[in-house]
């Protein structure tokens, strides 16, 4: 949280999903989120969360943004009255125009590579099925790292990028240096 911090994210996310090596309790996220500054946008993560879960925890934790990366439907996302973003896993077989115009509520579509387990595998996907006129503001994740991520900008000028495994020295151990260069990379391909 502080390397993103001091590296210059716009967001931070918190994993609020118990299979991820990354997936933190109320009580971490909520001393965590007081250590975010204004204008940094504090982010929850949700897999196919039950609405209970959800609810307890944006009662204990000041989140702005939830990020749901399952099965949800856009009526399940705009329930808890909160800005949201939905997760599109990618394959040639999903229609993402279509996708994206069934959550007429989200704030953007994020495009993840699919993989087993939701999300968080440190996967690319073949960026050209994304398709132009897509009706919700881009956020590109899946795979992204410090190596590739000046590409993904300069390439399809997302609205913004995602990134977990890419700034890791091992699954769910985030490294400083990583981030920093990730941010650096994001910043210099985006001047
Ligand atoms: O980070 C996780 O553990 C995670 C778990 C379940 C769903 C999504 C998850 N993370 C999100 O997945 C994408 C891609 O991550 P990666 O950079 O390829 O590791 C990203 O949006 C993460 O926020």
């Amino acid at each position: 949280m502080d390397a993103a911090l001091a590296a210059g994210a716009d967001a931070v996310g918190l994993v609020f999903y118990s299979p991820s090596p990354r997936a933190v309790t109320s009580d971490l996220a909520r001393s965590l989120v007081q250590r975010i500054p204004p204008f940094v946008t504090r982010v929850g993560l949700f897999v196919n969360e039950t609405p209970l879960r959800i609810n307890a925890i944006l009662d204990e934790v000041e989140l702005d943004l939830l990020q749901f990366h399952g099965d949800e439907t856009d009526a399940y996302c705009r329930q808890f009255g909160r800005p949201f973003i939905k997760a599109a896993r990618v394959r040639p077989e999903l229609d993402l125009v279509e996708f994206a115009r069934s959550f007429p509520a989200a704030r953007a579509l994020l495009l993840d590579a699919y993989v087993e387990g939701y999300g968080g595998g440190g996967k690319t996907f073949d960026w050209t099925l994304i398709p132009p006129g897509l009706p919700l503001p881009l956020i590109l994740s899946g795979g992204l790292q410090p190596e590739n991520v000046a590409d993904a900008v300069r390439g399809l000028r997302p609205w913004a990028v995602d990134v977990s495994s890419g700034v890791e020295s091992a699954k769910g151990i985030k490294d400083a240096a990583r981030i920093a260069a990730f941010v650096a990379a994001v910043k210099d391909a985006d001047a």
